[in-house]
């Protein structure tokens, strides 16, 4: 169908299919709003930062805020599956580890009793009993948030776009947006055709910052390329999702953080990255004279220290996306001058599990409603803008 033919005028209009876009796209056609999700590439495309088979949930964060909002996540990931009679989350159990005395990890504890979470702290004795193919440095503190597991990613990402469509919503891929004027309407032009809508949602990604900037805002963000390696497995099944092992997270062993999924997606690899990289423009992800050489480095220390049953030169390694604010807390806001453009920005690599309540109070923003939470954390005043109209 041309986009001229497209009925020219919606209710709300999303740029962006990626987890929060389509999520958003999602709750609007639930609220019976005439909505129209755009997408640059076909779908689906491993181009931005929501590809992949696998994601972490967990309720283990250092801020209630996200704790809090995790709550309300596993009941909406717990109805998407029922909606769509699909499994996208498997429990595991997330192991997290820290030098003792971290401050990171104490905040973390905090928050989990603060909301009783179902956890369990584990002596170094328990450690090595339940987990006699990790290492544990010396001097280290370990617990087990027993509700966390693993998200299906790729196929939560195609259930939540299936569903929009089945609630009457419109997808377009393959269009990429290339001008956006403001107004009471907001008419947004793709490679393909106009459109207008009443209300916008931009939540592009690593893009963000380029389609926004006609605008005459950027935002302090900063995009970088993630290596995404899988170690092989000596013996394979070792670390396996089949054997019960859980995923893991290091609180700033490294410099940054380090985490990972038992093996499953690719029979006997284990998945194990490093929460930072080089930085980079989405366009120019694979071809960018910077390599992942440092970060792969950082991680197969990690796994000669902490996993001796692996193999530390990885198998295979992807690539995804991050998109940094410089607190690593979201963006979800209005345009400062724009009242009908709302912003989805900024999710710092961990926001695929939260993205059902964003999805939600992205939706609420534009439908005009009082916002489920709080999103006095998430908005652009906190930065120091370099330029706003
Ligand atoms: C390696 C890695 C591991 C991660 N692990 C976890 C984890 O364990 N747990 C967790 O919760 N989170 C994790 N995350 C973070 C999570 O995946 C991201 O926060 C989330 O996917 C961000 O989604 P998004 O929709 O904002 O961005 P994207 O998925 O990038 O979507 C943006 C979309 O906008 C489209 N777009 C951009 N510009 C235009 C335009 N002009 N016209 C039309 N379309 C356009 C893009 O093509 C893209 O599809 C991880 C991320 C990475 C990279
Ligand atoms: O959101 C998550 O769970 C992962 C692991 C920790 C670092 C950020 N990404």
């Amino acid at each position: 169908m041309a986009a001229q033919n497209v009925s020219s005028c919606f209710d709300a209009l999303v740029i962006g299919a990626g987890i929060q876009g389509s999520f958003t796209a999602y709750h609007l056609a639930k609220n019976n709003m005439r909505t129209l999700l755009l997408e640059q590439f076909l779908l689906p495309h491993s181009r931005g930062s929501s590809h992949g088979q696998t994601r972490i949930i967990r309720k283990t964060y250092d801020k209630n805020f996200y704790t809090q909002m995790m709550i309300e996540c596993y009941q909406l990931w717990k109805q998407l599956e029922t909606e769509a009679n699909v499994t996208l989350y498997r429990q595991t159990g997330l192991i997290v580890m820290a030098v003792e005395g971290n401050l990171d990890f104490q905040a973390r504890v905090r928050t989990l009793v603060q909301n009783q979470v179902p956890m369990e702290s584990l002596t170094s004795e328990d450690f090595s009993k339940r987990f006699p193919a990790v290492n544990l440095p010396l001097g280290s503190s370990a617990i087990i948030d027993k509700t966390a597991g693993v998200l299906y990613a790729d196929r939560a990402l195609k259930t939540v776009q299936d569903l929009f469509q089945r609630f009457g919503g419109m997808i377009r891929d393959g269009e990429k947006v290339v001008d956006i004027q403001p107004g009471s309407l907001v008419s947004v032009t793709t490679t393909a055709g106009m459109y207008r809508a009443k209300n916008l949602v931009i939540t592009a990604g690593p893009w963000a910052n380029k389609l926004l900037n006609p605008m005459r805002l950027q935002l302090p963000l900063k995009t970088l390329r993630i290596a995404v390696p899988y170690w092989k497995e000596k013996v394979p099944g070792t670390y396996g999702i089949s054997k019960s092992f859980p995923c893991f997270l290091v609180l700033n062993q490294a410099r940054h953080h380090i985490y990972g999924l038992p093996s499953n997606e690719y029979p006997g690899l284990m998945k194990i990255c490093y929460h930072h990289g080089t930085e980079a423009e989405p366009d120019e992800r694979d071809v960018t004279s910077q390599t992942h050489f440092h970060d792969i480095k950082v991680l197969a220390d990690f796994v000669s220290e902490y996993l001796p049953g692996l193999d530390p030169t990885p198998a295979i390694v992807e690539s995804c996306m991050y998109t940094l604010t410089p607190d690593e807390d979201f963006i979800l806001d209005r345009h400062p001058v724009h009242s009908n453009i709302i912003i989805g920005a900024g999710f710092s690599g961990h926001g695929f599990k939260l993205a059902p309540v964003v999805g939600k109070v992205l939706c609420e923003l534009s439908m005009g409603k009082r916002t489920s939470y709080s999103l006095s954390p998430f908005k652009i005043s906190r930065f120091q803008l370099k330029s706003v109209l």
